[in-house]
């Protein structure tokens, strides 16, 4: 690696923004940012940043490129590292084919998405490639284009940070680039057991994530909810046990201290709720899918589990079914005489 490090985040909304700044705080770092439809407003204004772990900031980032169009516009530039911080949902072979334009054999791959087995479809695209993943202890959101907060934090360094395979060819490169990534911000740690990490943050989207899309409430509303707490335990019951038979070593207490962890700690507004406010798609597959497909593998009955992401899912699609009913362009003024102006904009 040369002396001048070069990063780029790939999707540069919340999660990405926050991990983009505290890279840029130091001088040898380049961070460079692809956005989607939040590109025009970050090339020209870039981010504004208030967090509970850093205090307020901007970051104004190296490049801004737009998703889809990354290949065609960085062809000279060389990344050490690539941080993917885009929703794992819906296809992603639009975002693999713009990594694969950009990709060298000596780029790091770090994936920082919730969900069990998000590095997979990157080890497939990019099997000799260093691929890190990190586990993100904070609740933040983008407001606004290019205006994001970080409000709460789960008592743990914000990104964690660790090598997920053991069939890496070169484990020693892929843990001398953990270090050097995991060093650069006093809020990011090195881990060494991946799994367990990925199993309690799993534990925690499972029983809080969904319950909080399903209902539309934060984690503070939801808890003075009468039986919402029951709830919630049994949905982090059900994912521990999988975890338990899956040969994870985790504290008994596990189940409890996922209520506690969020009862103590500011209101949470989980991303998958705030992707069905914004009726964006939610990451269903990596945390509800794996669970189930884990829990039967393992032989443990997760009927709360089940029912979750059955009614997650019929959500879900009516989300993506939104989005999808679009009026062409040149259709939209006869369109909106027809039907009117407000009700074109309502959909
Ligand atoms: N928010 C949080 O508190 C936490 C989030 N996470 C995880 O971090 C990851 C990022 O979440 P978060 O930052 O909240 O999400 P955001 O929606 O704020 O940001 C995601 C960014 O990626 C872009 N994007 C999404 N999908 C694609 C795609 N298929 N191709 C190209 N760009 C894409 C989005 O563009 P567009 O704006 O157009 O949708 C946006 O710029 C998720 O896996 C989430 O589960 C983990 C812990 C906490
Ligand atoms: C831990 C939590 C709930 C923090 O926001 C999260 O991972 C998410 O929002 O998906």
């Amino acid at each position: 690696m040369s002396s001048k490090c070069n990063v780029l985040i790939y999707g540069g909304g919340a999660v990405g923004s926050i991990f983009g700044w505290r890279l840029a705080q130091q001088s040898t770092n380049r961070v460079s940012v692809v956005c989607r439809s939040n590109f025009e407003r970050v090339r020209s204004t870039g981010y504004a940043l208030k967090t509970a772990a850093w205090g307020s900031g901007c970051f104004i980032p190296d490049q801004v490129f737009k998703a889809g169009h990354v290949r065609r516009s960085s062809h000279l530039q060389s990344y050490d590292y690539v941080v993917c911080s885009n929703k794992f949902a819906g296809d992603l072979t639009p975002t693999l084919r713009d990594l694969s334009g950009i990709i060298r054999p000596t780029t790091t791959l770090v994936t920082a998405q919730n969900g069990m087995d998000v590095e997979v479809p990157l080890r497939r695209a990019f099997p000799t490639n260093t691929i890190l993943t990190t586990i993100c202890n904070i609740g933040c959101s983008q407001i606004l284009p290019g205006l994001v907060e970080q409000t709460a934090d789960l008592k743990r360094k914000a990104f964690l940070i660790g090598v997920p395979y053991h069939d890496n060819s070169d484990r020693n490169a892929a843990l001398r680039r953990r270090n050097a990534l995991a060093a650069m911000d006093s809020e990011f740690d090195s881990i060494d057991c991946v799994a367990e990490a990925r199993w309690r943050k799993l534990i925690f989207n499972c029983a809080w994530n969904s319950t909080t899309a399903l209902t539309g409430l934060n984690t503070h509303e939801l808890l003075r909810r009468s039986g919402a707490s029951q709830m919630v335990l049994q949905l982090a019951q059900e994912a521990y046990n999988v975890a338990i038979a899956s040969g994870i070593q985790l504290d008994p207490q596990m189940p409890h201290e996922t209520i506690k962890a969020a009862a103590t700690s500011a209101p949470i507004t989980p991303s998958t709720l705030q992707d069905a406010r914004n009726k964006r798609p939610m990451e269903l597959t990596p945390i509800f899918g794996y669970l189930v497909m884990q829990a039967a593998k393992v032989g443990v009955q997760v009927p709360c589990i089940t029912l979750m992401y059955d009614l997650l899912r019929q959500m879900n699609d009516a989300l993506v079914a939104r989005q999808s009913w679009q009026v062409p362009d040149m259709l939209l003024p006869a369109v909106e005489q027809l039907l009117g102006r407000e009700q074109i904009r309502e959909r």
